[in-house]
């Protein structure tokens, strides 16, 4: 457990004038389920964006698994190992759920086939085909979701389309995850049901997970450690008992309905 997997230091990103990730420093644990809260505009988002190389940094360096990621394309962000989902869901909505899992599969390992043996349907093409179906079949059943394989994406309950979402992020083999708020819009059975399926997949794919989260009863729940922003600054890090008693993190929240 004592592995550092991501290592941030100084991370600054600045859009005109406003600096909405000041010299963010703080790291991920092989294994750990670490929460990164803060009110509107503290900047969470923008970190995500920033290490997976969706936006350029300013200042600052970004270590995953003793490999730079100043400057790298999002896919080869992911090819590294790092995958993530996003606040508003952005599945396939007119695939299947297996389609959609199968599409990121075919991400990860592209480069292994030339256009022309697809085009062709070449025998080694329909071999990779059928080995990406069965490894994205597999992935499915994993996650409960195999006996909607065939279903169109939108035809998904709310809850079940975060869960594809998550299920095509782990199509990549990530060694982090990096969940966007995977509980927005949820009631309160999916949202604890959500909160066992991330600790899960967590123990299962040998996970390293960095969540955003609103809904505080997930983050005091599920996460062993977590870091608080507030205006792109980091304001406090620590266990939840600690980020529940802490001044700052009361003080940030003031004015927002939000139950530490
Ligand atoms: N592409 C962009 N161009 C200009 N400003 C941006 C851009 N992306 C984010 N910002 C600004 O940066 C600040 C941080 O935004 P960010 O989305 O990271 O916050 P957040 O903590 O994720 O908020 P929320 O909890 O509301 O999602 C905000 O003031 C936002 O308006």
């Amino acid at each position: 457990m004592n592995e550092v997997v991501l290592e941030l230091k100084n991370v600054t990103k600045r859009f005109g004038g406003l600096t909405a990730v000041d010299k963010f420093s703080g790291h991920v644990k092989k294994g750990e389920l670490v929460g990164l809260i803060g009110p509107n505009g503290a900047g969470k988002t923008t970190l995500f964006n920033l290490i997976t190389g969706m936006y350029e940094l300013d200042e600052g360096e970004m270590v995953f698994l003793g490999n730079r990621l100043n400057g790298l394309k999002p896919h080869e962000v992911t090819r590294l190992g790092i995958a993530r989902t996003f606040q508003n869901i952005r599945l396939f909505s007119d695939m299947s759920v297996l389609e959609n899992v199968m599409v990121a599969r075919h991400c990860k390992l592209r480069s292994m086939f030339s256009l022309f043996s697809f085009v062709f349907k070449t025998p080694s093409a329909l071999k990779f085909e059928k080995s990406v179906r069965e490894h994205s079949e597999k992935l499915l059943a994993k996650v409960g979701l195999l006996n909607f394989a065939n279903e169109k994406a939108s035809a998904l309950p709310y809850g079940l389309q975060r869960k594809l979402e998550i299920a095509r992020a782990l199509a990549t083999e990530p060694k982090l995850l990096l969940l966007d708020e995977p509980a927005a819009g949820m009631n309160p059975q999916e949202t604890s049901e959500l909160m066992e399926f991330i600790k899960a997949i967590r123990d299962e794919f040998g996970l390293s997970i960095i969540v955003i989260e609103h809904d505080m009863k997930v983050i005091m729940g599920i996460c062993e450690r977590i870091y608080v922003m507030d205006y792109g600054k980091l304001i406090a890090e620590g266990t939840p008992s600690q980020i529940q008693s802490n001044p700052l993190v009361i003080k940030a929240y003031l004015g927002e309905e939000v139950l530490l």
